[in-house]
């Protein structure tokens, strides 16, 4: 089964509020999926009704294809997952911590928690004091604690908030690789833009309780034009060209160049065309939009629609 985790049509409704409003996606393992959205969207209560903390209004959650409402202790056996902060002693070793934790889940032994710790990278310092870690380290064995007992799905709310650059890079490496080489399917919520861009296969952004986008990240950093910029000697005669030719065209003139949008096929007739008009033709380049300027531009785009 490639889909191992089915969102619903869920609705949570929380003291008469619709606080989540008719969500459905899927995620496939191998994949890491980004949960994206500015503060209060309601990445949290999704995260928290799909590892059983809260109740769903309606709608429903599977977990390779068991019902979280009507088969739960089936479907959160399968779930490993950070929501609140990882409980763990800072007076005891991070191996202590694992065998003490080791003890409330089935059927760990002494081999799985080594196996764990080489995973997550922790081997050298696991028979040190927790309180001596650094914060990368506290998320790295909060990561092995959930992976103790081999679930197929890892979930993490806002992993990397308080990490340093480093940290981020260390939790995302790691993140891709359980994906890439254990199968799992790993879903982390964010509003990290860039972080989510370098982590994430597909991404879902939610804005005031709705889903109001998935998409693989390179479609959704492309979205469906694509904008070049053109070097030139002459930017306003390029510029008067094209609006002559299409009027309605939106074009933007920067120090010698024009960015306007374009399908890739139209590169050829646009460069014959300047050629023609004696406009001499320096460079042809894709400008690639960050995942944060699109995000803005789809947030923004539903707003306006949702105001008007
Ligand atoms: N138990 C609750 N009672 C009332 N309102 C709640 C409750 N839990 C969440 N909410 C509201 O639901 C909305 C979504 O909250 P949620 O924590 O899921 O957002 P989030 O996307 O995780 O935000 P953040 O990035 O700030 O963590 C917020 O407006 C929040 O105030």
């Amino acid at each position: 089964m490639d889909t191992l985790v089915e969102i619903q049509d869920v609705t949570k409704v929380i003291k008469g509020r619709t606080i989540i409003n008719s969500v459905s996606f899927e995620v496939k393992k191998g994949e890491v999926f980004g949960f994206l959205g500015p503060n209060g969207a309601g990445k949290t209560t999704t995260i928290r009704m799909m590892v059983g903390l809260i109740g769903i209004t309606s709608g429903d959650i599977k977990i390779l294809g068991s019902s979280i409402k009507t088969d739960f202790e089936k479907a959160i056996s399968h779930i490993g997952a950070i929501v609140e902060n990882p409980e763990m002693y800072k007076f005891l070793s991070g191996y202590q911590n694992l065998v003490h934790y080791a003890r409330m889940s089935r059927g760990v032994t002494k081999e799985k928690i080594e196996e764990t710790v080489e995973l997550v990278g922790l081997t050298d310092r696991i028979h040190d004091k927790v309180r001596t870690y650094s914060l990368g380290m506290r998320q790295r064995l909060g990561l092995a604690q959930c992976l103790l007992h081999d679930p197929k799905i890892l979930i993490l709310d806002e992993p990397t908030n308080g990490l340093d650059p480093a940290g981020i890079r260390e939790i995302r490496d790691h993140l891709r690789m359980l994906a890439r080489e254990r199968d799992m399917a790993v879903i982390v919520s964010s509003h990290l833009l860039s972080e989510m861009e370098m982590m994430c296969d597909r991404i879902g952004i939610i804005q005031n309780g709705k889903l109001i986008d998935v998409q693989h990240i390179s479609d959704f950093v492309q979205g469906e034009e694509k904008i070049y910029e053109i070097e030139v000697d002459h930017p306003e005669k390029a510029s008067s060209l094209l609006k002559g030719a299409q009027p309605d065209i939106p074009i933007q003139l920067t120090g010698n160049s024009v960015l306007l949008p374009l399908v890739r096929d139209d590169i050829p007739n646009l460069i014959k065309n300047f050629v023609q008009a004696d406009i001499k033709i320096f460079a042809v380049r894709e400008v690639t939009k960050t995942l944060e300027e699109r995000f803005l531009e789809v947030t923004e785009y539903k707003e306006d629609a949702g105001n008007a």
